[in-house]
């Protein structure tokens, strides 16, 4: 699907005109856009949906049936976004591909493969067979157990990495992944030369040869001051895991906006780009975002709301902040430290009420206007008072990731009667995701870290109810990123600084990047019906939280899939 942008330059754009492409490789989906240089003007973008979208029940090679909480993703639908997201953007925009001076893509994180020295994934080979061999996307979450282990040691040894990281490492993120294949598939671990992000590994793909991000080893890659945890911390999780780091991930860290290789001859037919343009480092989708949205400066939240949702934040202290993601410097921008944080669904829990289906007069009207089922929902839903579906729910249908780091953890939804509607479950939802960002903004502002304004960028930020919701549960305003293609530019911005053309990232972010201020405000008697619910959240959140019947539900259920 190409859609040249409305303002785009008659095809035969100005020579002096230079322009650069951004990929944003998201959960379901491929995103190109060709943005100028000069004033980030997106000239056209491009979606490409992976034909294999997340794999979460049977292996693509040979059928194997996945266990719960598996979700990996096939590598050659991240190359077909290349062939075919590229060129069709460069085409849509009308202009000179020989115009294009460099290219960049972001990537959603931690997703992460096993591959041989020269790259290619495990998963291509003659272990495709075999469900470890292939990548990991960042919603798998069945390395629990070993997330487990790693936090518990890391507080048992005092490491100081796990400050960091909230206290609690994420079983999303690279080491419990890991340690994952090493105990569950020794023979694919022992084949695996390199344990690369899809970040870095697409960014090896354009130009041929090996790099790794800053920001990517930083958050996910427990990558602090210089060094990733000790090889006697990794023997003691497992005598096998003491070299891990030293051989499948120690490589030169590349600062976020730099250029780190040259588009090859390959790359170049595979995109319609000219060869040896500039090609920058990887990112991390939610990161690259700050500067398409020009919210790199201190106190700026950025809430990348998509199938999950991504915090970031700069300030300008390092502060332990329990609940956390991360905190890495450099991270988001050079010169400040950058904090993370998140919800492992968000856009996720919203489709997984059209999943459990509505009444097919709801059918009938949604096509009768012409609207999907979110807009359906969301307009039967605009008109209740606050409170009034009498529910209370916790967003956490695919775990907590902030500030419980927990995904045994699962949804609870309280106050359901036979009069309950779809569009009272839909509307409980989007508040409770409201919630749980509510929780996140106000431990960030406990632990030392300041939010000034809060921004929103990603696909949700079209719904319009949910950005009020949003307002008024947080009682700030809320900002948007003006292009509905954040990371994209974001990383079109960032192709700009590692071609040249501009000096770094904050002057680059001041051309190209474009925000729209307190695009939503709160309501001052909305907010206060919200705070008597939030307060309801808050002791559902401490109750559920610890675990408890909620570990208990998951243990049970494990082990009717494991037969005992
Ligand atoms: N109008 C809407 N209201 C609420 N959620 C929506 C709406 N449209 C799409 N979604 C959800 O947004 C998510 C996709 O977000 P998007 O930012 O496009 O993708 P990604 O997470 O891959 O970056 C899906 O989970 C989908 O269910
Ligand atoms: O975890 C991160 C970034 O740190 C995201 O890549 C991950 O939540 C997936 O993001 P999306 O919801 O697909 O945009």
């Amino acid at each position: 699907m190409t859609s040249p942008h409305p303002l785009a330059p008659t095809p035969h754009s100005e020579e002096s005109e230079q322009y650069t492409v951004g990929v944003d490789f998201g959960t379901l989906s491929g995103r190109a856009v060709v943005v100028r240089v000069r004033d980030g003007e997106e000239l056209a973008a491009a979606v490409h949906a992976y034909r294999h979208g997340v794999i979460d029940r049977h292996l693509p090679h040979g059928g194997a049936p996945l266990p719960p909480d598996w979700a990996l993703q096939h590598p050659q639908d991240w190359r077909d976004v290349l062939r075919h997201a590229v060129p069709q953007a460069v085409a849509a925009a009308g202009i000179d591909p020989a115009a294009v001076i460099g290219i960049a893509t972001d990537f959603t994180a931690c997703t992460v493969l096993p591959t041989l020295a020269d790259g290619t994934p495990l998963a291509e080979t003659e272990l495709a067979g075999r469900p470890h061999a292939w990548p990991k996307l960042w919603k798998h979450h069945a390395a629990q157990s070993h997330a487990d282990r790693i936090n518990e040691l890391a507080h048992a040894r005092g490491e100081k990495w796990i400050a960091r990281y909230g206290g609690r490492i994420s079983a999303e993120w690279q080491f419990a992944k890991a340690l994952q294949v090493l105990e569950e598939d020794p023979l694919v671990y022992e084949t695996c030369a390199r344990w690369i992000e899809a970040a870095d590994w697409i960014v090896w793909q354009l130009t041929g040869t090996e790099s790794r991000n800053a920001c990517t080893a930083g958050y996910k890659g427990i990558h602090q001051d210089g060094a990733y945890p000790s090889e006697e911390y990794l023997a003691a999780l497992n005598p096998r895991f003491a070299d891990f780091a030293r051989t499948r991930l120690a490589f030169p860290l590349s600062a976020l906006g730099s250029r780190v290789g040259s588009l090859s001859t390959e790359a170049a037919a595979w995109t319609g780009l000219r060869p040896g343009i500039a090609v920058a480092a990887g990112n991390v989708d939610a990161h690259v975002t700050a500067a398409a949205a020009q919210a790199v400066e201190d106190g700026q939240l950025l809430a990348i709301m998509g199938t999950s949702t991504c915090h970031v934040v700069n300030a300008p202290v390092l502060a332990d902040v329990p609940g956390i993601c991360g905190v890495v410097a450099g991270g988001i921008v050079e010169g400040t430290y950058g904090y993370e944080a998140g919800q492992s669904a968000v856009g996720d829990v919203f489709a997984w009420v059209l999943d459990q289906g509505v009444p097919s007069d709801y059918l009938t009207e949604a096509a009768d206007r012409g609207e999907d089922l979110h807009t359906l929902l969301t307009r039967k839903a605009a008109g209740q008072p606050v409170g009034g579906h009498g529910l209370v729910a916790l967003d956490w249908l695919n775990g907590n990731r902030s500030v419980l780091v927990d995904h045994h953890l699962s949804g609870v939804i309280v106050g359901l009667t036979l009069a309950t509607r779809p569009e009272d479950v839909y509307r409980a939802l989007l508040e409770a995701t409201a919630f749980g960002t509510r929780v996140i903004v106000e431990a960030l502002e406990a632990g030392g870290v300041p939010v000034h304004e809060f921004i929103v960028a990603g696909g949700l930020a079209k719904n319009e109810l949910l950005m009020q919701i949003y307002s008024d549960v947080l009682r700030r305003p809320v900002s948007l990123a003006a292009s509905d293609q954040g990371p994209a530019l974001g990383s079109a911005i960032h192709a700009a600084v590692a071609a040249g053309a501009h000096a770094d990232v904050r002057t680059a972010t001041a051309a190209m990047g474009r925000r729209l201020p307190a695009v939503h405000t709160p309501d001052p008697s909305r907010a206060d019906a919200y705070d008597v619910l939030f307060a309801e959240y808050q002791l559902l959140h401490d109750h559920f939280g610890t675990g408890g019947l909620l570990h208990r539900l998951r243990k049970i259920r494990d082990t009717t899939h494991t037969g005992g």
